[in-house]
């Protein structure tokens, strides 16, 4: 078993990682779970069938369990089903005693640890992440959920008391969740690490390639990544803000395409490689674009679709996004693999980029 600790300004917990987790929950995360009141486990509609009752058995050999199901899928983060949740808190009398464990994706562990971020003014909650995107989104605290005017607009740092990633359960992915969660390894390299980068490159050209066994390791390269950037900066005052590489454009084009029409990771891709073309325009690094669009569309991205949509609605969609500053739209950009910086562009530079499809440009 992998495992390491996630050490933050008032919070440590450990991120384990193998093969079968979900039957070992007790023992596992028995010194977090003993001795309280109930657990509640939040999943949605697809992976509760298929790994719920597994997880509930494990738990329940060390307190009472109760389970609720919202559905499958990025509609599921929205103010409704949040209140919902809350509903169902109230109804199976969790107190601070209790805890929540979040049995799912991104998606899961955004709602259900705002949920728990913000029942009873918060409560603990265990991360059980079933993508391979959960990688990303089992670490480092941000929980939330969607506006409809604009993507995670509502939320709160909670950090998890603990993640225990089973990779059994990614043998059940689709094809389109594979290449989600790869998208956010692929950023990890991009703004951190040029070797892991390099043997991404050298390895992974299909989709079939990310879904070798050999993809374990970098699921722990990833997360690792990932926590000593949360741990120098947990609550996104600086360097976290890397994370957001291929997120502006990324953010809006799930907005504009009607949240759950493009995954995460297929958006984030697109914003990736659009961010890279904004930084050569800007001079500030020369990518072969042609090169790095071959690399992503071989893998199945599908990197020419943000030309779908009307310019115009993406940079209101980007208006909207955190890190905005009133001199412009705020991007990660990279002089190259490692070397991210946050710049502030004008918005007619943004338009001018979206409306050309050349590569090279
Ligand atoms: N908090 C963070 O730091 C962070 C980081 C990255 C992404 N995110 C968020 O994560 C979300 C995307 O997460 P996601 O891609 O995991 O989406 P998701 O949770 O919606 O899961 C994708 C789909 O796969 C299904 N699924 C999940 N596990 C499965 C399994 N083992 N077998 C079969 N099907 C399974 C789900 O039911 C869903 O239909 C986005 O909302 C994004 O904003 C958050
Ligand atoms: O953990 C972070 O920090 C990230 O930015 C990770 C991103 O992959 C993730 O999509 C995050 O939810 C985006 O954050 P936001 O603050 O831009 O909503
Ligand atoms: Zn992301």
């Amino acid at each position: 078993m992998e495992k390491f600790t996630i050490t933050t300004t008032n919070d440590q917990y450990d991120v384990l990682i193998d093969y079968g987790l979900r039957h070992q929950l007790d023992t596992l995360c028995r010194s977090i779970l003993e001795g309280r009141k109930k657990a509640l486990i939040i999943s949605d509609t697809k992976v509760y069938p298929l790994y719920g009752e597994e997880v509930k058995k494990s738990l329940a050999r060390l307190l009472p369990v109760a389970h609720v199901t919202v559905p499958n899928g990025e509609r599921a983060k929205s103010l409704e089903v949040y209140r919902d949740l809350l509903t169902t808190c109230i109804e199976e009398e969790l107190d601070r005693n209790s805890i929540i464990i979040a049995l799912g994706g991104g998606v899961i562990g955004d709602i259900a640890g705002f949920t728990a971020a913000t029942y009873m003014r918060g409560i603990p909650f265990i991360q059980v992440p079933t993508t391979l995107l959960a990688q990303d989104s089992s670490v480092g605290g941000k929980t939330g959920i969607n506006h409809p005017l604009g993507k995670n607009l509502i939320g709160a740092f909670h950090q998890p008391s603990a993640v225990v990633y089973d990779i059994d359960m990614l043998q059940t992915l689709s094809d389109k969740e594979w290449l989600s969660g790869f998208a956010e390894m692929m950023k990890h390299a991009y703004i951190q690490d040029p070797n892991y980068l390099a043997w991404l490159k050298e390895h992974v050209n299909t989709l079939d390639d990310i879904k070798k066994p050999s993809i374990r390791s970098s699921i722990r390269r990833s997360m690792k990544i990932k926590a000593t950037i949360v741990e120098k900066d947990e609550k996104e005052a600086g360097i976290r803000a890397f994370l957001n590489f291929g997120h502006t454009l990324g953010h809006a084009l799930e907005k504009v395409s009607g949240y759950g029409e493009l995954t995460h990771g297929e958006a984030v891709a697109c914003g990736m490689l659009f961010a890279m073309r904004l930084s050569n325009t800007l001079q500030l690094s020369t990518w072969d674009i042609e090169e790095e669009k071959a690399w992503f569309q071989a893998i199945g991205y599908p990197v020419d679709i943000v030309f779908q949509y009307e310019p115009e609605a993406l940079i209101e969609a980007m208006r909207l996004d955190k890190k905005r500053t009133s001199k412009g739209l705020t991007f990660v950009l990279l002089k190259k693999a490692g070397e991210p910086m946050i710049q502030t562009v004008k918005e007619t530079i943004v338009r001018q980029l979206l409306q050309r499809k050349e590569a090279s440009s």
